[in-house]
């Protein structure tokens, strides 16, 4: 390898800005041109420009990348995840709608989902939220039950061999309690966050980026994402072929239905429309597909 050549992984992004960790040096770096390309988590190949800059020269094949998407662009959100954590609480209330976006993003990825229910503490509203819970985990998604707040021990001991030697996500409405999370599995993530805040020049109360921290002490290759909490996530990008196939619990019906080209709305003898009248398919589940089949048809990109 050459003067100055360098291979690192991209742990925080800022618009252009990334800080790139190379054998845990933190260098700043930018791309050549105008590309935003680049995602959290992708292995970049880079060419030192001073002493805690680099320039990125090459991104790495990635094995996976998830994304978001409204009509007008799509958006990074993390490339080269092995699993996504969705963080659910027994109160606030949580969004089906948010879970099973990130559910089917995670599918189409090509990536492992489970859901986190945190505050098994707050006893009073803990039966409902296993309720709602269980259309997911009869789907196949795990569900790891926690309380951050009340029992830590107990939650490190659940989610640490979940982490080891795996790239995760953690993503989830705000106040499920996210960050409470991540304060266990990474203590000094307070630490880095300001330390990658400054080298990102984001200003000074701006925690709203997504960071990679490595969990070297569970192993190598263990890392997890932390991405900013958001009420939207846009599935814009999904073709209608890979929607129907991202409802993990279509996969039995398809292919069954009389028309090959079947949209599964208002078709005849559809076997997905017969599977939801059975009530194998959840009405919910239904719902959101055909509304995510009209904002895939929505996109202007
Ligand atoms: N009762 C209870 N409260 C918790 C638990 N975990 C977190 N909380 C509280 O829930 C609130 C939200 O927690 P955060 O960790 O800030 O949640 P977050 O998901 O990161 O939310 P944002 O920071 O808004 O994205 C805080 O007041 C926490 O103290 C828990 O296990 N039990
Ligand atoms: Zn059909």
């Amino acid at each position: 390898m050459s003067e100055g050549k360098l291979t690192g992984i991209i742990i925080a992004a800022h618009g252009r800005h990334y800080l790139a960790d190379v054998d845990g040096a933190k260098l700043q770096c930018v791309t050549r041109g105008k590309k935003t390309n680049v995602a959290v988590g992708d292995i970049v190949h880079l060419t030192r420009t001073s002493n805690d800059q680099a320039v990125i020269d090459r991104i790495e094949e990635r094995k996976t990348l998830l994304y978001r998407s409204d009509q007008y662009k799509s958006k990074l959100l993390a490339a080269n995840l092995t699993q996504l954590f969705i963080v659910v609480a027994t109160e606030p209330g949580f969004a089906d709608d948010l879970i099973s976006r990130s559910l089917v993003a995670a599918d189409a990825a090509g990536i492992e989902a489970r859901i986190i229910l945190n505050k098994t503490d707050v006893t009073a509203s803990l039966d409902r939220a296993r309720e709602r819970l269980l259309p997911y985990s009869s789907m196949g998604y795990p569900v790891d039950e926690v309380s951050a707040r009340a029992e830590p021990e107990h939650a490190v001991a659940t989610l640490a061999p979940l982490l080891a030697g795996q790239s995760s996500i953690l993503i989830g409405q705000s106040g499920m309690g996210k960050s409470s999370l991540i304060n266990l599995l990474v203590p000094d993530a307070d630490i880095a966050v300001r330390e990658i805040s400054a080298a990102l020049d984001t200003g000074k109360h701006t925690t709203t980026f997504t960071r990679l921290y490595k969990l070297d002490e569970l192993g190598a290759n263990s890392s997890i994402i932390d991405s900013p909490g958001f009420q939207e996530f846009g599935l814009y990008h999904l073709s209608e072929g890979m929607l129907e196939r991202a409802f993990r619990e279509f996969q039995p019906y398809l292919g069954g239905c009389k028309f090959y080209n079947c949209r599964h709305l208002i078709e005849p003898q559809c076997a997905i429309l017969q599977a939801l009248s059975e009530g194998k398919i959840a009405k919910m589940r239904h719902t959101l597909y055909g509304q995510l089949l009209h904002e895939s048809a929505q996109t202007l990109y």
